[in-house]
């Protein structure tokens, strides 16, 4: 049974809204800014408008499916970490783009919403908002490269998990925390490796 919803949840991630929102417009996001098929790029080519539809619909795939598992209590315990990291997982390696996929921002809003009812995803935001603000007076208000930006998602989400184990949130917590971590250092492995690089 925990299968079914593992690969129900990773189907879900693999619905790449943003990209195929592009599509629909004729604009093929891999060939757009970083090339990431996600509602950033779609932003940029296609308007606020779609860019906003591609936010939601990602974030939507994260957040649906796994509130109604999780606070339906059919998902609890140490079953959540498969779960809730499946439709992350399938936004970076989806199975209807033949696997390449996204950085699994928006997803990862989702997933932390439904699980923590919204305080988890919240602090992400603010810690990202923070890391934002820092990056841009270090780099004396020159525009923050899209490598940097990748950079930045994933130290936010390394600080997330100091916040997590402070909190004193059950183990599972953790569990996801791990595995969000590893698949964002792997979508950003290259802009991560640049940046350092260039440091
Ligand atoms: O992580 P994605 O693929 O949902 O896309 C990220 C957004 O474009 C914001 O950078």
């Amino acid at each position: 049974m925990l299968l079914l919803f593992i690969l129900i949840e990773y189907l879900c991630g693999s619905l790449m809204f943003s990209y195929w929102l592009g599509i629909a417009v004729k604009k093929d996001l891999k060939t757009i800014g970083d090339g990431n098929p996600g509602a950033f790029n779609l932003w940029h080519a296609a308007g606020y408008k779609m860019g906003l539809l591609g936010v939601l619909l990602d974030f939507m795939k994260g957040y649906l499916p796994l509130v109604l598992f999780y606070e339906s209590g059919i998902i609890n315990g140490y079953k959540l970490v498969p779960v809730a990291l499946a439709p992350i997982f399938g936004h970076v390696f989806p199975a209807f783009t033949k696997f390449k996929g996204g950085k699994a921002i928006a997803v990862t809003f989702g997933v932390w919403s439904a699980i923590s009812r919204f305080k988890v995803s919240l602090t992400f935001a603010i810690l990202l908002a923070i890391i934002k603000i820092l990056a841009g007076s270090i780099s004396k208000r020159k525009p923050i490269s899209s490598d940097a930006d990748g950079v930045m998602v994933v130290y936010g989400m390394l600080i997330m998990g100091i916040c997590l184990k402070v909190s004193g949130l059950q183990g599972y917590y953790m569990g996801v925390w791990l595995g969000n971590l590893i698949i964002f250092l792997y979508a950003n492995r290259r802009k991560l490796y640049r940046f350092w690089k260039e440091m």
